[in-house]
């Protein structure tokens, strides 16, 4: 009976290793697929874990989620080289933002979050069962992308609160995940949020994945992503007549940023 189930076990797993060879698709989809089975299951078992310690929602809960989700890279073979760390070490409430590539991003995310910082995000994550769940226990700010009045309602509450409380906010000012290479338009929430709460802005930039993660050519293999934390850009005194200009001065630093860590200065130079 049990080595029945051995055997089918063997012969499963067999089934799945000549299908991944064979196909890169199936190898894509159940790359991802195990992706997504390790965020479910890990948010499954760090719920209770947040609960039982701190009772509720609460961005302490990020230090748990943060350890389990430090631990997904080893599964894939994705290797971090983070550089600029101490650019975080600012005293109080600060806005990250950084490019968003996939939803692999919730790895680099994880692996350089500094404490008492939560993230930005589109409200549908909070339905996306025990992820949803992990989530808004970590104390993720949701907003409604569809309204830009109830996205700015929330933004600016979150202005008034991020000083009280001292968290910093993570924000993809792209709006949406973007794997091109390039970096798409900023929308200009985070900086809206920075100039009304006078607090500074800090650039968080991801190389680029496309040389080993491309769902449009079904390729996600073991890589390499280097990170950099850029110095702060203060905001004290800025109006909000100045948040374009903060937002260019961002957008062209961080695609700079982007294509010096991907290794393709020329575009850089072609770009503006
Ligand atoms: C234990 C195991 C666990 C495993 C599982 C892992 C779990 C990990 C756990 C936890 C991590 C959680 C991580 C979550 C990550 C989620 C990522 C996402 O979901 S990314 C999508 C959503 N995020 C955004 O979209 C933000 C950025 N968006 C904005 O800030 C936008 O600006 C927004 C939504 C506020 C408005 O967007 P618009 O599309 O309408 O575009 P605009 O151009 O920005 O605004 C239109 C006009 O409104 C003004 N405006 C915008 N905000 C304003 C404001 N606050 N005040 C005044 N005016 C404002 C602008 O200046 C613009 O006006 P003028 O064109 O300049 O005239
Ligand atoms: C019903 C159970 C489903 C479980 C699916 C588990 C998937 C794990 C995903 C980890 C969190 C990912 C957060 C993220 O990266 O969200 C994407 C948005 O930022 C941008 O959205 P979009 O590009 O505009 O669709």
């Amino acid at each position: 009976m049990e080595l029945g189930w051995l055997l089918w076990g063997a012969g499963v797993l067999l089934l799945l290793h000549v299908l991944m060879e064979l196909s890169p698709a199936v190898n894509f989809a159940l790359r991802i697929g195990f992706y997504c089975l390790l965020c479910v299951v890990g948010s499954a078992l760090a719920a209770p874990v947040c609960l039982l310690v701190n009772g509720g929602r609460t961005v302490k809960n990020m230090r748990i989620i943060k350890t389990v989700v430090k631990t997904f890279k080893y599964f894939f073979g994705v290797r971090f080289e983070v550089k600029g760390l101490e650019n975080f070490e600012i005293e109080g409430p600060a806005i990250i933002v950084s490019n968003h590539q996939s939803i692999l991003d919730m790895m680099g995310l994880m692996e350089v979050l500094p404490d008492d910082c939560v993230q930005v995000g589109k409200k549908e994550l909070m339905y996306a069962g025990t992820v949803g769940l992990i989530i808004y226990l970590g104390g993720v700010i949701f907003i409604n992308r569809k309204s830009t009045t109830s996205a700015k309602m929330v933004m600016a509450e979150v202005a008034k609160t991020m000083a009280a409380d001292k968290v910093k906010v993570w924000v993809y000012p792209e709006g949406t995940r973007n794997c091109t290479g390039d970096l798409l338009p900023f929308k200009k929430g985070a900086f809206h949020l920075a100039v009304q709460a006078q607090v500074p802005v800090i650039p968080v930039v991801y190389s680029s994945f496309t040389t080993f993660y491309n769902p449009k050519k079904n390729l996600f293999t073991s890589g390499k992503i280097k990170v950099e934390v850029l110095p702060a850009i203060e905001t004290k005194g800025l109006t909000s007549g100045d948040v374009s200009d903060l937002t260019d001065r961002c957008f062209r630093t961080m695609r700079e940023t982007l294509f010096r860590l991907s290794g393709c200065p020329s575009e850089a130079k072609d770009s503006s």
